[in-house]
């Protein structure tokens, strides 16, 4: 589909994150240290052109002065480049790829980096206008072609009257030399692009300015109508952070954020019109809820845990479920590791006494955790990472999993639970949620703790038999505890909370804030509804937990469609034959089964008609048909 405008895009710290001259001097310097690049006036150079304090050709030539580059330099340049690409255009390649007949990069860098870098957002060295570097004979870089009009001031606005583009043209960069075109009348709009470096000057004479390509994307209404079309309502539940609601909206998302959960009930009647569904550990979404839930087509868990959702029901009717499975780890590391710290110093009931006005010195029940056995049951994202961490504050680390785990560092592995359980000083539990584990921890497995030792779960609360855990307290037995995930928990911070572990000594209670740090929460917001844009944009279930994980390269002029099957065989011949039966042509296929879905992704060069998707909706073993674009 054609855009309005043509866009005219900057590359230096609005392509890429970075100016490329100030990073070849770098790279340079560190390849030729006998001739070192003058990195800091070339960066100061690269500023004053930028914003217009000294005209383009002064800059530029001056930076080449001082660069001391060669040719050979270029490759490390490039390679530097392609992964400097700046983060919201990365996250919209499907956007470049689909609209690069209308997309054009106007630089006053240089091809010979610039093209290697663009070619993988589709956009063809015949759209890339930019200067070429002179070299001597040894290939050192000398100067620039002058006969370019890039190498000179107004060098944009001469090649822009030259292109002969007309009016529909948005220019969109960071420096002064972009705003020019438009100053020059060849440009209906001059957008101040500002997600890699603001400069003051450039903005006060920007039509807009945007923070990142999807604000291009909404204030120039760039969105093509599948956009429009395709994406509806997003719930989004349990106060995930604010920022994921922007993502959203930016990507044309209509959203609704609710700060707490909701009951099963309250739930069946929200959902029925809702496209994407987000929650956190709290919200239940059964198979009664699903059922309810008529558009459905991804589920975003801004947490680890994916327990809360029948995830059966979302694999057999082909509903995408993500998570974040790192982004909060380090923060549970980190109460971990400071509960076993102040067990460990029997500090909870030494605070509560000064709260209460009871001097205590003494050094009873109080200990150094260097040289402890801390037991860690469940080596995954973040058992592993708090064996790392304990062991670098001196304790020896032993570890036990269902699943075969190298161990890092200097950690042990234990061949059973139990083993793990009766060396350990303190116990540290971080499996998942699955069913099974439910009272994994019960009277038997208390039992075989060492008398006076610590446990503490913040992994999931029906993992231990809070019974039996206590009556283990009553007795001595566990002499220090720390909690922060429950059987039963509150689906808003306004309801009451009770637990019979209340009062009890030596006892860390938390309201399950393991992962609840500025830091997890901005990441985790971030990285899921980039993970269900994705997915409702281009088809990619990278990280998904339901269904096959597949990722393919967007295809230029193509339309696209997924369709999920059971895995049986015979559904790929099925599908083909009647494209063919419509005459399509298939430009790229791909396909990835788990044991019970196939899920098949086609690009094809005919749009796809009702008779068509009505077609193949009626092969037998479809569970669901997706349209792209
Ligand atoms: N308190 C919080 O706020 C908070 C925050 C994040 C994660 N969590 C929870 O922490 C737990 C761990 O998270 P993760 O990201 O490390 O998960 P993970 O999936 O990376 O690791 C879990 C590990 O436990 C192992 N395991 C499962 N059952 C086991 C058993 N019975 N015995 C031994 N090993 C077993 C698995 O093989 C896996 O290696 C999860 O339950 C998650 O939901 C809690
Ligand atoms: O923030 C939450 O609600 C859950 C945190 C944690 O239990 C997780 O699964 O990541």
């Amino acid at each position: 589909m054609k855009l309005r405008d043509k866009l005219i895009i900057d590359f230096d710290s609005t392509f890429v994150d970075e100016e490329s001259l100030d990073i070849l001097a770098q790279i340079a310097t560190r390849n030729h240290p006998e001739k070192p690049a003058d990195v800091e006036k070339i960066k100061h150079l690269t500023s004053l052109g930028m914003a217009g304090e000294i005209s383009f050709e002064e800059s530029i030539s001056e930076r080449l002065k001082c660069l001391n580059a060669n040719r050979k330099d270029l490759e490390d340049l490039i390679l530097h480049l392609i992964n400097s690409v700046s983060r919201s255009i990365e996250e919209n390649k499907d956007f470049f790829f689909r609209h690069a007949e209308d997309i054009y990069i106007v630089s006053s860098g240089f091809k010979e980096f610039i093209e290697p870098v663009c070619k993988n957002y589709g956009i063809s060295s015949s759209h890339v206008f930019a200067n070429t570097f002179v070299y001597d004979y040894k290939g050192n870089i000398v100067g620039l072609d002058e006969s370019n009009p890039l190498s000179n001031n107004q060098g944009k606005v001469k090649l822009l009257k030259s292109l002969k583009f007309g009016h529909d043209v948005v220019v969109i960069g960071d420096g002064i030399t972009d705003y020019e075109i438009r100053e020059a009348g060849l440009a209906r709009k001059f957008v101040a692009y500002t997600e890699n470096v603001k400069r003051e000057a450039v903005c006060e004479k920007a039509d807009f300015i945007a923070e990142s390509w999807n604000d291009i994307l909404l204030k120039l209404k760039l969105n093509p109508d599948f956009y429009q079309k395709k994406v509806g309502k997003a719930l989004l539940l349990e106060n995930v952070h604010h920022s994921a609601k922007k993502l959203l909206v930016d990507a044309g998302f209509d959203v609704e954020l609710l700060k707490t959960s909701l009951d099963e009930q309250e739930l069946c009647e929200k959902i029925k019109d809702v496209q994407i569904l987000g929650i956190r550990s709290k919200t239940m979404v059964t198979a009664k809820v699903l059922e309810s839930a008529n558009e459905l087509i991804a589920i975003g868990a801004f947490c680890i845990g994916t327990n809360q959702i029948d995830l059966d029901y979302c694999i057999k009717h082909g509903i995408a479920v993500f998570n974040a499975p790192f982004s909060n780890t380090r923060s549970v590391v980190e109460l971990a590791l400071a509960e076993i710290i102040l067990l460990m110093r029997n500090l909870p009931d030494s605070m509560r006494n000064m709260h209460r006005g009871v001097w205590k010195k003494s050094a009873d029940r109080s200990h150094e955790i260097r040289g402890k056995k801390l037991g860690i049951v469940g080596y995954g994202n973040i058992g592993s990472q708090l064996s790392i961490l304990a062991e670098s504050v001196g304790m020896d680390v032993y570890f036990y999993d269902v699943e075969e785990k190298l161990a890092l560092g200097n950690a042990t592995k234990c061949a059973s639970m139990v083993e793990l359980l009766r060396l350990s000083d303190v116990v540290s539990l971080h499996v998942d949620g699955r069913a099974t584990n439910t009272h994994l921890i019960g009277e038997d497995e208390l039992n075989e703790m060492k008398d006076g030792a610590i446990l503490i779960n913040l992994s999931r609360g029906h993992v231990v038999d809070l019974n039996a855990l206590v009556s283990k307290i009553d007795e001595g037995k566990i002499k220090g505890l720390g909690v922060d995930v429950f059987p039963e928990e509150p689906k808003s911070n306004n309801e009451h909370f009770d637990t019979v572990l209340k009062e009890k000594p030596n006892t860390i209670l938390t309201s399950h804030i393991g992962g609840s740090t500025i830091e997890a929460q901005i990441d985790i917001a971030h990285f899921v509804p980039q993970k269900l844009k994705e997915y409702v944009m281009s088809g990619s279930t990278m990280n998904n937990v339901t269904l096959p994980e597949l990722q393919i390269q967007p295809v230029k002029n193509a339309h696209r469609l997924i369709h999920m099957h059971k895995n049986k065989p015979g559904m790929l011949a099925d599908v083909n034959q009647a494209l063919a039966r419509y005459d399509v042509n298939i430009l790229s296929q791909a396909l990835k089964t788990n044991e019970q879905i196939g899920y098949l992704i086609i690009s094809t060069d005919k749009n796809f008609t009702e008779e068509i998707v009505e077609e193949l909706k009626n092969i037998d073993g479809t569970i669901r048909l997706r349209m792209l674009y």
